[in-house]
C-alpha cells in the first residue's frame, strides 16, 4: 500500500476531547478513495458508493503527523474496491483501517459506466508511450 497524502494535526481538527475529530478524517479519506479511484480510472466522474466498517484503531493527537493509505483490491465492470489504512508517520501506529471502499465509475449521462481496466497502473506505466524529452 502506498501512503501518498500527509496531514499535520492542527487545532481545527480536534473533538472536544482533544483528539482528531473522526468526521475530519472521514472527510480526507473519501477525497484520497476518490483522487486514487479517478487516477485509476482515467475519468474525473467517480461517485462513493459503498464503505465499511470503519475501524478507528486509535488515537491521533494535535501536532501528529498521519499519513493515508489506499490500494485497488478489486476492479470491478463499473466499479473500483480499495482497502484503506491511515497510520502515524513517525511511529507507523494503525490509527484508522478501513477493508471496503467502493467507487463507481460514471458516464456522461450520470449513470454507472463500464470503465475497462482490471488492475493497478502506475506513473511509469501511463506515461510509458510518452516522449518525456520533448
Ligand atoms: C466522491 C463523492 O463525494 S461522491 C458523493 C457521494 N456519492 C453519491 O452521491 C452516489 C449516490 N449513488 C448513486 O448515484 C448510485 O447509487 C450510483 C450511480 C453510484 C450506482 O447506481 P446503482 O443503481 O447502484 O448501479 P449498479 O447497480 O449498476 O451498480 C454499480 C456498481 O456498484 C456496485 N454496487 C452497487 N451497490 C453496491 C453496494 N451496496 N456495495 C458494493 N458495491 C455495490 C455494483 O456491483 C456495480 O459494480 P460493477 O459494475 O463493478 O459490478
Amino acid at each position: 500500500m502506498n501512503f501518498h497524502t500527509r496531514k499535520w494535526i492542527k487545532p481545527e481538527d480536534l473533538n472536544p476531547n482533544g483528539t482528531l475529530f473522526g468526521g475530519s478524517l472521514l472527510k480526507w479519506i473519501d477525497e484520497e478513495a476518490a483522487i486514487y479511484a479517478i487516477i485509476q480510472l482515467g475519468n474525473q466522474r467517480v461517485v462513493t458508493k459503498f464503505i465499511s466498517e470503519i475501524n478507528f484503531v486509535s488515537s491521533a493527537r494535535q501536532s501528529d503527523i498521519i499519513e493515508l493509505g489506499i490500494t485497488a483490491t478489486e476492479f470491478g465492470r463499473t466499479s473500483i474496491t480499495m482497502r484503506c489504512e491511515v497510520r502515524n508517520k513517525i511511529t507507523r501506529k494503525s490509527i484508522l483501517t478501513i477493508d471496503k471502499m467502493v467507487f463507481v465509475n460514471i458516464g456522461e449521462d450520470g449513470l454507472p459506466a463500464p470503465h475497462g481496466k482490471t488492475e493497478i497502473t502506475y506513473i511509469k506505466d501511463r506515461f510509458k508511450d510518452d516522449d518525456l524529452s520533448a
